[in-house]
């Protein structure tokens, strides 16, 4: 499977990240966490980064997601709704759930290094 062409290659994934970014800052649950964010600069880090997960021609060179991450205190349900907000982002761009079944896998494996904290819900 090319997932890279699934995603529509650098052109898709770069509307998806903008339409995952929108979604996070339109998202109560967690957008307070990005209050502080270079927006621009986390953009283009995400395209590198997904472009890089689905098999395309890119080179994440941004930080480790435990250093990019770490004092945070992000907690299991803020990673759901932002992995939600994700999967949104892919029906809306209409990309094959084969697809985004293979890039959400490697969203979650990436949990243990991103969520330090406890929150109400655990
Ligand atoms: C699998 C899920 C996630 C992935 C793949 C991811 C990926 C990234 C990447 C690539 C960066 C930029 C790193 C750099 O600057 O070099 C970043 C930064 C950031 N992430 Fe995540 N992230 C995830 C989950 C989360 C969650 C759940 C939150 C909070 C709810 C969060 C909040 C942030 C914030 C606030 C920054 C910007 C830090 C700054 O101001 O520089 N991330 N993330």
């Amino acid at each position: 499977q090319d997932y890279y062409a699934q995603y529509g290659g650098k052109a898709g994934i770069t509307k998806l990240i903008n339409t995952f970014v929108g979604n996070v800052a339109n998202d109560p649950h967690i957008n307070y966490y990005f209050a502080h964010t270079n927006i621009p600069h986390l953009k283009y880090e995400l395209v590198q980064q997904v472009c890089m997960a689905v098999g395309g021609p890119c080179k994440y060179t941004g930080l480790s997601m435990r250093k990019a991450h770490e004092g945070m205190g992000v907690t299991e349900s803020a990673f759901n709704y932002l992995a939600q907000d994700m999967m949104d982002a892919m029906q809306t761009q209409r990309i094959p759930m084969s697809a985004q079944n293979y890039l959400i896998a490697i969203l979650a494996s990436m949990e243990p290094q991103i969520v330090t904290a406890n929150g109400p819900l655990g």
